[in-house]
Parts: C-alpha cells; structure tokens; sequence
C-alpha cells in the first residue's frame, strides 16, 4: 500500500518508525487498525494537534467561498493557495492536515460542468496537495529553517494527511450539515451510494486515514461504517459528529449511540466532535468515552453560527464570547488525545493549542 506516512521522518528513522511502517504495509489485514493512532499519538508524545479551520483560512486570504462547492471551488481556481494554507497549518503546529476535500463530490463538480473524470482527479488532487505541503514541510524543517513549536527540534515531527469527507448535508451546501435532516427520502442505501465513489477515491489517495467530519445524524454514521466494510476500506477512519446542544448531534440523535456505531466499527480509529461551539466539547468528551476506548478527537469551532444563506458565520446572540485555548486543558484531562479546531479557527488558534499541549509549564499549571 502506497501512503505518504513514509515521509513524515528523514532516513535516520527510529525503530518506531519501522513499525509504523511494516503496519502500514500490510494494510488493515490481520493488524489491530487502532496500532496506527495509537503508535502516531506515542510518537507525537501523548497528544496529536490537529488544524484549523480550512475554508476560514481560504477565505483570510481573500477567497470567496459563497458558492455550492464552498472551499472545494479553491481545488479548481486556487490549488497553490490550498497548499500554502496547510503550510500555514503545518507551520503552526499541526500534527495531522485534512484536504480541501471537505465539500469536494464527484456530485457538486458535475453540477459545475466538469465531466466525472474530471471530478475524481480533482478529489485525488486533494490529498496530492496535503501530501506536497508536508513534503514541503518537512523538508524546510530539515534544513532548520522552521523551528519547531513543540518536541525536540532534533526530530521531525509526525504529520499525518487525512482525507475530508463532509456529510451529504455538505454537499447540499443548504447548511443541512447543521440540522442533520435529509428528509424521509434519504435512505442509508441514498448515502452510501453518494459516498462510495469518493471513499474509494479517498482510500487509495496515499492519504493516511479518511476523516469523517460534522457527521450530523446516526444514518450517515451507519452509512460510513457499512461502506467501509462493504469497500474493504484499507486506510484507518475517524468519525467526528457535531452538536448544538452538548447532548445530542445536531438531528437530536444520541451521541452515544453515534459513538457506538464508530466504536463497532474496526476501520474506525478515533471518534470524536468538531465544529461545535466550545462550551459543550466537555460534556460530549465525557459522553463519547462512556461508549468507547478509541481515542477522542475534538476539533471545535468559534462558537458562531453558520448562516447558511450568506454563507457567512455570524455572532452567536446572548453568547460570551469562547476563549477557545482555555479549555484545552480540561478537554485533556476529560479524556481527549487530538485538539484542533474548526470554522472560524485559524493557525493563531492551532499555534495556542500546540502550546497549551506541549509547553511543559503551561501543564503543570
Ligand atoms: C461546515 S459548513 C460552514 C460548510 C458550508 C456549507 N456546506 C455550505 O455550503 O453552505
Ligand atoms: N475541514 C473543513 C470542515 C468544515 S466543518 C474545514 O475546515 O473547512
Ligand atoms: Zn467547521
């Protein structure tokens, strides 16, 4: 199995990498999936940071993302700024970088007049480019023009590339990402049908795990778990769901039973929230690990709301602002291993995280 995991360390490589290694060429057959998170979490020393917001960061730089492919529109006009956001990321910390491949669907480019070919190239591209900036990356670090934000400047740090893959509410580009109801005509069969093709794509990219993300109802979770069993799925998988009340993902689906659907599911190696306002991430860490020892990952936004016909995020009414850093601290102690963030979250974020994290004082305190 080809995957660029490879070169996230320089030849003088110690045994872990090895291991990493051997694991990854023998695919998911006959090894526990969860060794690759667990051994990349070791090596990251403990705790992994994740990046930030991406469309945010897209549209800092002075996209506009009010179009149905939102960030994915930059796959086709702005290839060489979606790299250097996951430098801008990479730079600031992050552990592991997700593609531009978040609203990026064989579907939606279709609808622009591109013919499906076309559409699978650009999907692949995604991960191409992730790969290129880590590759970037880790050359810069190696000639020491970088320092490094936490670890031992000596070593490289491991980054890992997932693969996005936004909800068919995402796809819709409606906001239904944020109410998880598609309506009594869409079937598990209607989901899986949709994400097949791009999870194929997706698995056999060189990207190192596909990131399920704001899954919003119990559906498309079973939709993702069965497709990666009936597709042999061979890259490891983690499943992110988002909430608006702390209780419940945002359809009023029972978070638990959202986590158990990933904790049944072998391919899956960590489960977790992300573009969820900060005050709940707390209260769904503790619901998440009552169902599951799979390691948690929580990437939350601003705390800002979504309107989906602007298309712009917009200040929450009644809500204190989010001191987003301050909580990393408590969402550790809860249980989780991954921290990044999501809208409205940007490599200044991802820098404080990487911090918090690592900064040994910072953690005594
Ligand atoms: C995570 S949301 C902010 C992504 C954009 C949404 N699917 C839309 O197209 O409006
Ligand atoms: N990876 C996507 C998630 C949107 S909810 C992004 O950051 O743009
Ligand atoms: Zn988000």
């Amino acid at each position: 199995m080809e995957t660029c995991v490879f070169k996230y360390r320089a030849e003088t490589s110690p045994p872990f990498f090895f291991s990493l290694l051997s694991i990854l060429n023998m695919g998911l057959e006959g090894v526990e999936p969860s060794a690759l998170i667990r051994g990349f979490l070791a090596e990251c020393g403990g705790y992994a940071v994740v990046d930030g917001g991406f469309a945010t960061e897209l549209e800092r730089h002075g996209q506009d993302l009010n179009d149905p492919l939102w960030s994915a529109k930059c796959l086709i006009s702005s290839p060489q700024l979606v790299r250097r956001v996951h430098l801008d990321y990479l730079e600031a910390g992050a552990n592991v970088i997700m593609s531009a491949s978040y609203q990026a669907t064989i579907q939606g480019f279709e609808a622009k007049g591109l013919a499906t070919e076309e559409a699978e190239t650009l999907i692949k591209r995604s991960v191409d480019i992730a790969c290129e900036a880590r590759q970037i990356y880790l050359q810069r670090c190696a000639k020491g023009c970088w320092d490094f934000p936490h670890g031992d400047k000596t070593t490289q740090r491991p980054v890992l590339v997932a693969a996005s893959v936004g909800s068919y509410g995402a796809y819709l580009a409606d906001g239904s990402e944020y109410s998880g109801n598609y309506g009594d005509l869409v079937t598990l069969e209607t989901l899986k049908d949709f994400h097949r093709r791009r999870v194929q794509i997706l698995a056999s990219s060189g990207a190192d795990l596909i990131a399920f993300e704001t899954i919003p109802n119990k559906l498309e979770a079973k939709a993702y778990a069965e497709l990666l069993e009936e597709e042999n799925i061979n890259i490891p998988a983690w499943f992110s769901f988002n909430s608006k009340d702390g209780i419940n993902v945002v359809s009023g689906d029972s978070i638990a039973e959202c986590a158990y659907i990933a904790d049944s599911c072998d391919r899956v190696v960590a489960v977790g929230i992300n573009c969820t306002p900060p005050r709940l991430i707390h209260g769904l860490i503790l619901s998440i690990k009552k169902v599951t020892n799979k390691p948690v990952v929580i990437y939350p936004n601003s705390g800002e709301t979504y309107n989906a016909e602007a298309k712009q995020w917009e200040k929450s009414e009644g809500k204190t602002g989010e001191d987003f850093v301050s909580y990393v601290g408590k969402w550790r102690d809860a249980g989780a291993s991954l921290f990044g963030g999501c809208c409205r979250t940007t490599p200044n974020t991802i820098r404080a995280i990487s911090r918090v994290l690592f900064d040994k004082a910072s953690l005594d305190n």
